[in-house]
């Protein structure tokens, strides 16, 4: 699905009112009773009293046509509009008149004395500012969202929390509960640091013109499963272990052998045929015991890798995970990377040697995946202002050096030269020690089963997300481990294939 920006969203809406032959207080009529069709199935007592602030612009509008069909089937509504400027949108003093005509209780506010107590209501709704924001917020629209914030009400933004800005650095706007969007996934509502304005994000459909969403030029897209579950390969009648894919794990050190036991388990649960770890002489036993099935190569180095040589030839190569940063595993990755030609994910100390080291990212080969996280990431690209600065100094990064780079937190973001994708699943349980190394091993057999590199970045990072989705109801995030994203694999794939 894209992502588009606030013009874009404009030119969609325009296009859908013009191509369905419809009038833009139909559409709003539409986006009003989606909302409203979410409101009632989460708060289905219709003794919830509801507070709604609108503005003047058609996100007010919004806010007053949710109140006439919340006030018709029952709820006890009352309507603020927050008069920022005289003049209304059309369908805005449509709604009002409407809404007035019903006797919906309307109370204009120019300044604060007016502002009723927020904490008497059950739920406030925000329909003070949407998408048409273009400056900052002032007068008495910012009393209003100073004093929502304030009131410690729980708060439904209608589209986007009422002053964030699409496009930039947001600092003040509505700190939403939850925000109810319009069907265009929009990149601020995502961004980690505009958390606290956005809350719980759902985005509904209210019958935009698919045309004329496709017509938008937009190179950043929220992953969606149908697309997902379309990448996923059947599986061949006649696939042996040799046919389906050899991932090979590098890492470890002492104390650390763990994560290359997580990252090869990982690896064989996504279903390439054959798992080989690479690991210091300490490790080895470890994994022997601990993953059977897996195959394991001695480094001749005791406590950590020296020097990476072997003789198979796996198909994908995920080096790192608990490498540590030794001088001796330093000049092995280097010579290992001067060598190598199998497709490649790096993580872990395998960045971070990278990051000290930068003129050996030149020798990576193009579409190579790293997956840092965000510290990993400040080491490798430098430091950032804001969420938008991360993502255009990742973008630089990755177009200089052609590669993936997995920016991993929530809505871990995919950037490529030409592309961003932005991942939809996933919970907190995912912050957890352990499933960094479970998503190198799951994107490394998704390349050693002959995914291409953009495909198994966006694929893994989706199943990893999968799973903690899955099991919110059976884990509590608290306790949910890596060892339990391996366990739900299998459970994530059966998920995808169903929509087939
Ligand atoms: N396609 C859709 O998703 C649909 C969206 N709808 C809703 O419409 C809003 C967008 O409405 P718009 O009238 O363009 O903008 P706003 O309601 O955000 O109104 C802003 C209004 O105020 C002016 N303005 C901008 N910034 C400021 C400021 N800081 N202070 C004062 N005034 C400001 C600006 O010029 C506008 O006039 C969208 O979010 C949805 O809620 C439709 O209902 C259906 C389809
Ligand atoms: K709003």
């Amino acid at each position: 699905m894209k992502i588009l920006t606030s013009q874009q969203i404009r030119y969609v809406d325009a296009e859908t009112i013009k191509r369905e032959a419809i009038s833009s207080l139909e559409l709003m009529k539409r986006a009003s009773t989606a909302f409203y069709n979410w409101f009632i199935e989460k708060y289905s007592n219709k003794s919830t009293s509801v507070l709604i602030f609108s503005g003047v612009g058609n996100n007010g509008g919004d806010g007053l046509f949710i109140a006439r069909l919340l006030h018709k089937s029952g709820y006890s509504v009352k309507v603020c509009i927050v008069e920022y400027k005289n003049q209304y949108s059309e369908d805005c003093a449509h709604n009002f008149r409407r809404a007035k005509a019903e006797n919906i209780s309307i109370i204009k506010i120019y300044n604060e004395d007016q502002i009723p107590d927020i904490c008497k209501y059950d739920v406030v709704i925000d329909g003070i500012f949407g998408t048409g924001l273009s400056r900052d917020v002032t007068g008495i629209a910012e009393s209003v969202i100073g004093k929502i914030n304030e009131s410690g009400a729980k708060v439904i933004s209608i589209d986007v929390p009422s002053g964030l800005f699409l496009e930039r650095k947001t600092t003040f706007a509505v700190k939403a509960t939850e925000t109810v969007t319009f069907q265009i996934p929009k990149l601020a509502l995502f961004l980690p640091e505009n958390n606290l304005f956005t809350g719980n994000v759902t985005i509904i459909d209210i019958g935009l013109n698919e045309q004329a969403i496709s017509e938008s030029d937009s190179n950043i897209y929220f992953t969606e499963k149908s697309e997902i579950s379309k990448l996923i390969k059947p599986l061949n009648l006649f696939a042996h272990k040799g046919t389906v894919g050899h991932a090979l794990i590098v890492g470890g050190s002492l104390g650390k052998c763990g994560s290359v036991c997580l990252a090869s388990r990982a690896a064989l649960k996504t279903g390439c045929g054959l798992v080989t770890a690479y690991m210091p002489k300490c490790g080895v036993q470890v994994i022997q015991i601990n993953f059977p099935e897996a195959m394991a190569i001695e480094d001749r180095g005791e406590r950590y890798i020296s020097n990476i040589d072997f003789e198979i030839k796996p198909d994908a190569i995920g080096i790192g995970v608990g490498m540590g940063q030794n001088e001796e595993t330093k000049k092995a990755l280097h010579d290992f990377l001067i060598n190598n030609k199998v497709p490649l994910v790096i993580d872990a100390d395998g960045i971070n040697i990278l990051s000290s080291n930068h003129n050996w990212i030149e020798l990576l080969k193009p579409d190579t995946i790293l997956t840092p996280h965000p510290g990993e990431l400040s080491r490798l690209v430098g430091g950032w202002s804001d969420d938008y600065d991360k993502i255009q100094k990742t973008r630089l990064f990755a177009q200089k050096y052609n590669l993936i780079i997995v920016v991993k937190g929530a809505y871990t973001l995919i950037i490529d030269s030409e592309n961003i994708y932005m991942n939809s699943t996933g919970t907190p349980a995912l912050a957890t020690a352990g499933s960094g190394d479970v998503l190198t091993g799951i994107i490394t057999s998704l390349l050693a089963q002959g995914y291409n590199p953009i495909d198994s970045a966006k694929v893994g990072v989706y199943i990893h997300g999968m799973t903690a989705d899955f099991t919110t109801k059976s884990i509590n995030p608290r306790s949910f481990v890596a060892s339990d994203i391996i366990e739900n694999i299998g459970n994530a794939y059966n998920n995808l294939e169903k929509i087939r």
